[in-house]
């Protein structure tokens, strides 16, 4: 594990709405150190829903070299309002590992965070936080790091 490395965690073939949140989150939170999975902000995404800096890889070598990213950070910090089967996968498997996981979840009228995301907060390595917008995203993303700077 590095103690500097995060992964960040944001939806793909679940859609890609938020690609450009994801991309501003993760320019945030490379002031904390090295995101793993920088791809996951990028705005280009093939018709088969493969990311350019994907093309070329196999499912089985996108999956086994997250898994091995995931095994490698420290932190693991999910945007969560795009309900994703493979976030929702990564999510499982951190918490499996122990890591520390912060969820973003932007309320609204038409979405609802599953209740194994929300119910597996617990104040402790799994968090949850429901924002506004990226500003504020990125205040929760400041005031985590900084916590888990106390722990
Ligand atoms: O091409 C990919 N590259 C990749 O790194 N992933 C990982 C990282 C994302 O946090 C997550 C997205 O899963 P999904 O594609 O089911 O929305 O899976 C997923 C895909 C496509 O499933």
């Amino acid at each position: 594990m590095n103690e500097n490395c995060i992964y960040f965690c944001g939806s793909i073939r679940g859609g890609r709405d938020d690609a450009e949140i994801y991309r501003q989150l993760i320019s945030h939170l490379q002031t904390y150190g090295k995101v793993l999975t920088e791809h996951i902000g990028s705005t280009e995404v093939n018709e088969k829903g493969i990311i350019k800096e994907d093309v070329g890889r196999t499912d089985k070598e996108i999956h086994d070299r997250d898994i091995e990213w995931l095994e490698y950070a420290k932190v693991v910090v999910a945007e969560v309002t795009q309900p994703s089967l493979g976030v929702g996968y990564e999510l499982g498997r951190a918490v499996a590992m122990g890591k520390q996981i912060l969820c973003l979840f932007r309320p609204s009228p038409d979405k609802r965070l599953s209740a194994m995301i929300e119910g597996a907060k617990n104040g402790d390595n799994f968090r949850v936080v429901h924002y506004n917008n990226v500003e504020d995203g990125c205040l929760a993303i400041s005031s985590y790091m900084k916590s888990l700077c106390n722990v």
